[in-house]
């Protein structure tokens, strides 16, 4: 079995009259990577500061590492990465200076920072200024600081901002190696699409409520959502395809077809009959962004 390195139990947190969580219940494993998803102010960046100990549960108890956060003397401190949502530098600094001086604070040896940088992929511009540094490269700078001291935890809240696509794939592919390391990691994000294929779990919080929390697989059974069926015919004629209610035409040579579950197999049956000049099919499972849609609007309408 996994061992639990977060638990968050039963936690509302209220800022004044502002409920920013209500009821909050989850557990975050080793070698777990987990996109927490929500619109603007569902209560994400709330729940990364319990994790952190930098705001205290109006009820419920957090536990990272086995400690409370929270507590004066958070030991497991050292092992928490946190990379905030607006990383803010001294501009003046370089970034070696800025990744020593957070190696200080964390009391990791400034030894480490180099390797830090190279990783990072600030090696060449080490010892620039960060206030000439592009948005990206400052997301990198602040990577490499939530990656000092090799971190249990890795709390990143929308980590991928502001980074193209080829700095985007390198940041996943040291989360996929911190998360074979046995970190935890917790990603906070709009972009849903990049998450499928990289996260292990899905949390969906929707006005400070848990509305949905699984593998994308476990939410794809729950939700019932259709597989489209997309397939591409060979010339004009459709042969005996259409004589299955609910296909659409895309255009001259493609149609598509929305399949329930349970059906996807008979549909694929039909289609692979010799009548049917296929050239090609594509299945399309249910993206992240349909299971978000689904959970959010069966929730909007169950209250
Ligand atoms: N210090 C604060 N004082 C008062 N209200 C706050 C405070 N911090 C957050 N809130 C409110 O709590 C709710 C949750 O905010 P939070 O920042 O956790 O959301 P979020 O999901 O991270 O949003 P975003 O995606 O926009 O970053 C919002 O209504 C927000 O306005």
């Amino acid at each position: 079995m996994t061992a639990e390195t977060v638990q968050v139990s039963g936690v509302t947190k209220t800022y004044g009259k502002v409920r920013a969580l209500t009821d909050v219940s989850c557990e975050l494993n080793e070698g777990e990577t987990i996109a927490l998803v929500g619109h603007n102010g569902a209560g994400k960046t709330t729940l990364i500061k319990l994790m952190l100990g930098l705001i205290r549960p109006t009820a419920g108890t957090v536990c990272v590492l086995g400690e409370d956060p929270a507590a004066g003397e958070f030991e497991a401190r050292r092992s928490l990465g946190y990379l905030p949502e607006n990383v803010s530098f001294n501009m003046a600094l370089t970034g070696r200076e800025t990744l020593s001086f957070y190696a200080r604070l964390k009391r990791v040896p400034l030894a480490s920072t180099p390797a830090l940088l190279e990783k990072v992929g600030l090696d060449a511009a080490a010892d620039r200024r960060v206030g000439t540094y592009s948005k990206g490269m400052r997301q990198r700078l602040g990577l490499a600081q939530a990656l000092l001291g090799q971190p249990r935890v890795l709390l990143l809240d929308e980590p991928t901002t502001g980074l193209d696509p080829a700095l985007r794939r390198s940041f996943y592919d040291i989360v996929t190696e911190l998360r074979s390391a046995g970190a935890t990691v917790l990603l906070s994000s709009h972009a849903l699409t990049e998450l499928e294929g990289r996260a292990d779990r899905v949390v969906i919080v929707n006005r400070g409520v848990k509305i949905a929390d699984g593998t994308i697989e476990s939410l794809r059974r729950i939700a019932r959502l259709p597989t489209r069926i997309r397939v591409k015919l060979a010339d004009d004629r459709a042969g005996g395809l259409f004589r299955t209610g609910g296909w659409r035409r895309v255009n001259g040579h493609q149609a598509e077809i929305d399949a329930g579950p349970g059906e996807k197999i008979e549909l694929l049956r039909s289609i692979a009959s010799p009548e049917v000049p296929v050239e090609d099919i594509e299945v399309v499972p249910p993206s992240l962004d349909d299971l978000y849609a689904h959970f959010l609007g069966s929730r909007e309408s169950a209250g």
